[in-house]
């Protein structure tokens, strides 16, 4: 049977509804004068008529679904799938940058139509958008605009396009989006979208980032140990769906300013190919909202708190600024102020809803998902943060060893040895300097790089080396000198005077 050609679906269907309302209409007009049973049976003549007229049966996928308007899993897989295989044969395209920002991705347009084949049944999709409620002018795009997908198919086709056909629409739209996915950084700092006045749960950028386990400036041993576990966590699947936990594992980074926790989740991500959600809790208002928050994850993702021991008021206990405890007397005082506002920890984010966050029942959305915690003073987190099983690994980003300066100069200079190399072996054991002091001394004039900017470069670190062991010696010598017994000062003082 010759089958509706792709481009008139939508046209027929137009037609033929607009033919329907009329008769409609016109029943509607008549029914008055005509006795129930009649109009009855007249409507179930018309109905008839209709499916034999429009034999085809027509499934739509929106692009948001729920009350939280989540994007559709479904229409996500549907566009990557039409993607890969309609750009061919429809007639309008959109464009968007590739995942190497170099190339175009295409993709159907709205209001297109195109027709797939599958198991020997012709089957039509097309692309549409319900217009923006507000129709006033505007010079931004209309963000309230509902795009879909519908599918329209022989009623005769109808099991095998709900069963097999379907199902392989998402396989392959599911393979194609990892495979062709560009990494994404989300963020919640910037949630209120001003023109829209909506709010927006997280924002995102393209991730780029360029930082890798190979580039990183850390012991070879200790870079082997992170990255095999996280490969292990990644094969992990089952073995979680075994021991009845959910697939996430915590890493707590900590080390002074300068030391590469932040670039060392750039590897992770890379690393595994995941997005990353920079968590910023001083943006978060209460535990809901936080709650909320994390459903929006998605499962392959690295959510990261940067700085956890300023980042939130936990319990009262820490403040930004660095003054830990605060006194019962100013607790009492701020839990009397949270109550006159409306309730009790309403107003924050509470430990509790942050451990619930990491490890309570509303973890376990989305699966797949490392946390990260990064501070440069661990002796001030809650022990309750941070113990094992919730961070699963505590790494310690310390100070430039020979070993990682080693890294930084492959990197940065292009050397592997050079003469100047066992005086900054000595001075990087005497000093303590952070990888990005050391990276900043490695940076040559030129980007072309010559023999004697290697030199000047390795002077410039070690001048730098010298200066900081110096004043770091100073330093001792000033706490020691503060540090003796006033006892044993005033005797040598008594002893001077003698
Ligand atoms: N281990 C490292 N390997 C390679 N580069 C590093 C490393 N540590 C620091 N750097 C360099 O120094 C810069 C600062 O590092 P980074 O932001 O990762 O430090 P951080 O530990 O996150 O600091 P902070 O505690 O202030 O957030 C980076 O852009 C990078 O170029
Ligand atoms: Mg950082």
């Amino acid at each position: 049977m010759v089958v509706a050609p792709p481009q008139t679906a939508g046209e027929m269907w137009a037609g033929l509804s607009s033919a329907l309302a009329g008769i409609m209409f016109m029943w509607m007009a008549a029914q008055r004068f005509i006795p129930m049973e009649l109009y009855d049976h007249a409507q179930k003549w018309t109905g008839k008529l209709a499916n034999r007229l429009w034999p085809y049966v027509h499934i739509s996928f929106p692009e948001f679904t729920g009350e939280r308007m989540k994007r559709s899993e479904a229409y996500v897989a549907i566009e990557a799938y039409l993607a890969a295989t309609s750009t061919d044969h429809a007639r309008r395209l959109k464009a968007e940058v590739g995942k190497d920002s170099s190339s175009l991705v295409l993709s159907m347009d709205e209001h297109e139509e195109v027709t797939d084949v599958f198991g020997g049944a012709t089957v039509w999709w097309s692309s549409g958008a319900t217009a923006p409620r507000n129709q006033g002018f505007s010079l931004y795009p209309a963000r309230d605009e509902k795009r879909y997908y519908v599918l329209t198919f022989h009623r005769r086709h109808r099991k095998m396009v709900n069963g097999a056909y379907l199902a392989h629409v998402m396989e392959k739209g599911n393979a194609i989006r990892v495979q062709k996915r560009q990494r994404k950084l989300f963020t919640n700092r910037s949630h209120h979208d001003w023109y829209d006045n909506k709010e927006y749960l997280w924002s995102h950028v393209v991730f780029d980032h360029p930082a890798t386990f190979e580039t990183l400036a850390l012991d070879p041993e200790v870079k082997r140990d992170i990255m095999q576990d996280l490969s292990t966590f990644q094969e992990s699947k089952e073995y979680y769906a075994k021991v009845g936990k959910p697939w996430k594992r915590g890493y707590l980074l900590y080390g002074p300013p300068g030391t590469g926790k932040s670039t060392m989740i750039a590897a992770m991500a890379n690393f595994l190919d995941y997005d990353v959600y920079d968590l910023e809790l001083t943006a978060v208002k209460n535990n809901s909202k936080l709650r909320k928050l994390l459903v929006e994850i998605t499962p392959k993702s690295i959510v990261v708190i940067e700085d956890i021991d300023c980042s939130a008021d936990l319990t009262g206990k820490r403040k930004p600024g660095g003054r830990d405890e605060k006194t019962s007397e100013e607790t009492e005082i701020e839990k009397a102020k949270a109550a006159a506002a409306g309730g009790n920890e309403e107003g924050k984010v509470t430990l509790s809803g942050l451990l619930n966050f990491i490890d309570g029942i509303w973890s376990a959305c989305g699966g797949e998902r490392i946390i990260v915690f990064t501070t440069n003073y661990v002796d001030k987190l809650d022990p309750a943060l941070i113990r094992r099983g919730r961070m699963d690994k505590h790494i310690e980003l310390s100070y430039c060893t020979f070993e990682a300066f080693k890294v930084l100069a492959r990197n940065y200079l292009g050397v592997d040895s050079h003469p100047l190399f066992p005086a900054v072996h000595q001075l990087l054991i005497e000093a303590k300097i952070t990888p990005a002091d050391v990276a900043e001394n490695l940076i040559p004039k030129t980007r072309s790089i010559q023999a004697e900017d290697v030199r000047a470069c390795l002077e410039n670190l070690l001048e730098a080396l010298e200066e900081t062991k110096k004043k770091q010696e100073e330093e001792t010598a000033t706490a020691a000198a503060a540090a003796k017994p006033p006892l044993e000062k005033e005797k040598k003082e008594g002893d001077g005077r003698e």
